[in-house]
Order: C-alpha cells, then sequence, then structure tokens
C-alpha cells in the first residue's frame, strides 16, 4: 500500500529533487558574490571542475592559460578565485593579514597512530594561533644560524652519493644512470641525516627505502585531488566508518609518512645510531675531525619538547619530524632535477657555470680536498645562484595555488571586491610568467636575468614565490639553499654529464608537486678521465 503510494509520487519526487538541484547550481554560481568573476563556465557551478582538471596532471598549465584569457582574477570554482595579481601577494599573504590555509591543508593531516588519531602538523593546520606557537618554539632549528651544523650532515651524504655513482656509472659506456631518480634518493637521504642524524639508505642502497617515495606520490596524488572538494575527505580516508575500524584494531591507520618518521625517530632515540657512529669514529677519526657535535632537527625538537613539554608533546615533535619528511624530501629533490635539466638543455648556460666555477678553482676559492664546496665558497659564485634561482621561478616546486580563506570584512583584490569567505589563492606558476615583473623571456631558462640589472633583481625576489610567503612560507628554505648551493657545484667538479637521449623531453605530473620523469636517463664521466680524453683523442 504504502510502497503503491510512494510509487504515485516518483514524479513529484523527481521534480523536488530536480529542483533542489537547480536551486543549488544556482546558488553555486551566484550565491557566493563571485559571479562578477570570469572563468570557465562549469567552474561557477561545480567544485568537480577543478578536481577533474587536477585529476587530469596539469592543472598548473591551465592555470597559466586561463590567466591570459581572464585577466588577474580566474573563478576555479563556486566558491574558489585564483590570483595572479602580484599586488595580491602582501594583501593575501602578508603577516598578520589575517588569512586562514582553506580546507585543501587539513586533508593533507594524516593519522599518526594505528587508532587513526590525527595530528595537525606545520605544513597543513588551519588554526593560525596554534601555528604560530608551533612555528616559535622551533623557528631557530630552521634558522640559517643552524646551517653550519647542518652542513657537515649534508657533506656526508654528498659523498655518499658522489661515491655512489662514481662506482656504477662512471665512465662505464654501458651503464646508463637514472640520474632523476639519483637526485631523489639524495634529497630524501640528506633529510634523513639531518632529522635523525641518519641517512636512510636510498644512496647507499640505490633503492626506494621502504616504498616512502612510492607511497609519498600516492599520498601526494590522493591530497591534490581529494583537496579540490575537501568534503571527500570525511567519505574517504576520514570516513568515520574507517576510523571506527582503526579504533577497534580492525586497520591501521598509521599513515606511511608518520610510519616512517616513527622507526626511524625510534631507531635513533634508542641510541643504536650512536653506536653505528661510534664504530665509524673509529675507522674513520681524521675525517670526522671537522664536525661539530650532532645537532640534527630532532634533537632540537626535543630540546624545545624540554622547554616546553605541555605543548611540544612526543606526537608533536613525531609531527614536526614528518613535516620535515613530507615538505623537504620531494620539493628539493624536483627542484635539483630543473636546474639539471635545463643546464643539460642549454648548453651556453651549462658553460658558463662552469667557467664560473672553473675561474673560482684556480682563484683557490675551494679550500677542500675533495671535489665538494662549502656553503660560504658557494655563496661567492653568483652565476651559481643565478640558475638556482632561476630554475625556482620556472619550475616551482609546489603547483597549485595556496589556497586562503578572505577573511572578516572582505577584500579588494585586482580592483574587486571578494567577499570573507572565499577562498582565494595565488600559484607560484602564474605569478613566475609574468612579464612585467620577470621580462618578456618568462618562458625561457635564463639565469642571467637575476644579474643583469640589481634593481630589477630585487623586484624579481620580491615576487618569487617559490616557497610561498608570509608566516606560512617555507620553513626549510634555508636549509634547501643549503643543499641546492652545494651539490651542484660538487657534481659538477666531479662529472661530465652526458643526456643518453637528447632530444627526449621530461614528462611532468602536477600532483600538488610538479614531478618530472622520463628524461633523466644520462652517461657520467669522471672529469679527469673527461679531461684525458680530451687531451688523448681530442674529443
Ligand atoms: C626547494 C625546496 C623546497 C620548496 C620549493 C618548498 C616549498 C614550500 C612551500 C611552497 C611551502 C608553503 C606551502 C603553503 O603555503 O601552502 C612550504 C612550507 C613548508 N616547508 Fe618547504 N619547500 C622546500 C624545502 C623544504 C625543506 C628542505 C624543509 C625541511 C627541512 C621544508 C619544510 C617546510 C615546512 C615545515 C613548511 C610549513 C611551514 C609553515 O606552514 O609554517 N621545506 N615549503
Amino acid at each position: 500500500m504504502l510502497l503503491q503510494q510512494l510509487l504515485g509520487q516518483w514524479p513529484a519526487l523527481i521534480t523536488l529533487c530536480g529542483l533542489g538541484v537547480v536551486a543549488r547550481l544556482f546558488h553555486n554560481k551566484y550565491g557566493h558574490g563571485i559571479a562578477e568573476v570570469p572563468g570557465p563556465f562549469l567552474a561557477a557551478y561545480t567544485d568537480l571542475w577543478r578536481f577533474c582538471l587536477v585529476w587530469g596532471g596539469r592543472p598548473e598549465k591551465a592555470h597559466i592559460k586561463l590567466h591570459e584569457r581572464y585577466g588577474p582574477l580566474v573563478r576555479l570554482g563556486p566558491n574558489m578565485v585564483s590570483v595572479s595579481d602580484p599586488a595580491a601577494l602582501k594583501v593575501v599573504y602578508g603577516l598578520s593579514a589575517g588569512y586562514v590555509k582553506s580546507g585543501f591543508y587539513p586533508v593533507q593531516q594524516q593519522a599518526i597512530s594505528a587508532k587513526g588519531d590525527l595530528l595537525q602538523g606545520m605544513f597543513n593546520t588551519t588554526d593560525e594561533k596554534y601555528h604560530a606557537r608551533l612555528r616559535r618554539s622551533v623557528n631557530n632549528a630552521y634558522a640559517m644560524s643552524s646551517l653550519v651544523h647542518f652542513e657537515p650532515l649534508v657533506d656526508s651524504t654528498t659523498v655518499e652519493f658522489l661515491k655512489q655513482l662514481t662506482e656504477r656509472y662512471a665512465d662505464k659506456p654501458d651503464q646508463i644512470c637514472d640520474f632523476g631518480k639519483w637526485l631523489q634518493f639524495y634529497a630524501f637521504d640528506v633529510i634523513g641525516e639531518l632529522t635523525f642524524s641518519k641517512r636512510l639508505g636510498f644512496v647507499d642502497r640505490g633503492v626506494d627505502v621502504d616504498n616512502i617515495i612510492s607511497d609519498l606520490e600516492r599520498a601526494l596524488f590522493y591530497f591534490s585531488v581529494v583537496g579540490q572538494i575537501p568534503a571527500l575527505d570525511k567519505l574517504l580516508l576520514k570516513n568515520p566508518v574507517r576510523i571506527w575500524f582503526s579504533r577497534m584494531g580492525f586497520l591501521n591507520a598509521t599513515s606511511p609518512v608518520a610510519i616512517f618518521a616513527k622507526t626511524h625517530m625510534a631507531h635513533r632515540l634508542s641510541g643504536a645510531i650512536q653506536e653505528e657512529e661510534e664504530e665509524e669514529e673509529e675507522k674513520k677519526a681524521t675525517s670526522r675531525k671537522e664536525q661539530p657535535t650532532r645537532r640534527d632537527f630532532l634533537s632540537r625538537f626535543l630540546e624545545a619538547g624540554q622547554k616546553d613539554p605541555a605543548f611540544i608533546t612526543p606526537e608533536r615533535v613525531l609531527s614536526l619530524t614528518s613535516a620535515n619528511v613530507f615538505a623537504g624530501s620531494d620539493t628539493t629533490a624536483i627542484s635539483l632535477r630543473t636546474i639539471f635539466y635545463y643546464l643539460l638543455k642549454t648548453p651556453d648556460k651549462l658553460k658558463r657555470l662552469m667557467r664560473s666555477i672553473e675561474e673560482a678553482e684556480k682563484t683557490g676559492l675551494f679550500t677542500r680536498e675533495d671535489k665538494l664546496v662549502r656553503w660560504a665558497e658557494a655563496n661567492e659564485l653568483p652565476y651559481l645562484g643565478a640558475v638556482i634561482k632561476e630554475g625556482l621561478r620556472i619550475h616551482p616546486a609546489a603547483g597549485l595555488p595556496l589556497e586562503r580563506i578572505v577573511p572578516k570584512g572582505g577584500a579588494t583584490l585586482s580592483g574587486q571586491f571578494v567577499p570573507p569567505g572565499t577562498i582565494v589563492g595565488i600559484s607560484a606558476w602564474t605569478l613566475h610568467r609574468n612579464a612585467q615583473i620577470f621580462g618578456d623571456d618568462v618562458d625561457t631558462f635564463r639565469p642571467e636575468r637575476w644579474l643583469d640589472d640589481p634593481e630589477k633583481a630585487a623586484v624579481m625576489n620580491q615576487f618569487l614565490f617559490s616557497f610561498g610567503g608570509g608566516a606560512r612560507t617555507c620553513a626549510g628554505k634555508n636549509v634547501s639553499y643549503l643543499e641546492m648551493y652545494k651539490l651542484v657545484p660538487a657534481i659538477l667538479r666531479t662529472f661530465d654529464i652526458q643526456l643518453a637521449d637528447p632530444n627526449k623531453e621530461w614528462h611532468l605530473s602536477n600532483r600538488w608537486f610538479v614531478k618530472q620523469s622520463d628524461f633523466y636517463k644520462v652517461y657520467l664521466y669522471c672529469k679527469a678521465v673527461s679531461i684525458l680524453l680530451v687531451l688523448i683523442l681530442g674529443i
């Protein structure tokens, strides 16, 4: 009877649902106060549009084109506006501007225990007060003054990296090196060494240790796509049923990065590393003479915990170490790959960099006996600095707008009022293509732009957005500069690099971080041998 009645109501029910959907779409388009902002037709009606765009794998390319077509403000979703106007940088990311991170970030909060407990980390929290206290507690660890303690740790990974590459590939025409993969191994091991005083084994073994690189790749895919419709996260990874199952012990919800950080933290704290190092110390008493006492990130986080035990709890120490692994490894690897890609693709730039290194060599700038370059020495190489900055400009590691929520009172961006609650964001990919700031040849890798005119360079510096900006700017910026300034000349002083297939282009995939693949198969020749070949064979 009831069923019959319901069936009789079908047409009415369908009409009602249809009206509901139409009302929702109408609200999406007109209810957020940004109907005037231009953009693709469907984007104004549903976030599914940007979900699909990110799923497609090259959203940064589309963002650049959309801004060329529509101007400095582009509506990417019912409540989301991408901004490319440089003047908006100070407004949106200015210190104490009141803009908080959007729902894109909590999607990146991962479970740190089997029971699915989430902990807000420095990178992904949206609570600005909590963030300020967390960052204040550990800011010293990331300061420029800490680099002197970090330098020997970077050196130790660099020595092993050069050794492994030499043994496995150098002067072996039948051995092709996947250089992109090795740069990633390097970046992961340096973060391990800086955080836990221990290389994690990527470089030593030439493998993806504990599969963390592929786990992170999968996590980044999830974050980038689900982050466009954060409500989906509650249906997927943070689904209450899934969390209930983890609490009951039926599944382990701990994220791979947290497991990874936990394992290496436990290893480091158990004293095992101390013992290994003591053994090594005996073997290599001489070479370790120049190392200052070990002051890795973990010991600094633990010290912060001693000062403020109620706040920097062991769980927060774990989240800080996880943040380093998450935020500091792939990003640095991507930037190193960019630098080598463009150097190998534009031989005149490589030649100029080599010339500057050789000239420095002649003046006796480099004081180490091996091919490593000290941080202070690398800073004396202006062209190296320009190459690194140009790499960061032309291919920023983060490939999506850094989303923030417009605070109370709204904002005027590019002359247009944007109401409070709107998500706005600038992507370094669009900002760095601004010809008025960076010059007409923005698509060309031209390090000279950073050296031609100091006034222009100062302006470009203000708008270099690869590390984000304001209170949430990259904490590890100094560390990443340390790695890049030291590794690039060390490699170039050790090897001549030859592309196995010089005509091959790289493949890019933007999963929050814009990762490269497919290009980096190279032959490596030791410098001394190359010089001999030139002298003997004239090649
Ligand atoms: C070239 C290398 C790097 C690039 C391009 C990079 C880029 C970025 C960007 C764009 C952000 C801001 C994200 C946002 O606002 O949404 C960020 C934040 C962060 N990065 Fe980096 N990063 C790099 C290296 C590192 C390294 C080596 C570490 C650790 C040692 C690190 C640790 C962090 C942390 C902890 C944050 C969160 C900061 C906060 O919210 O207070 N990064 N990074």
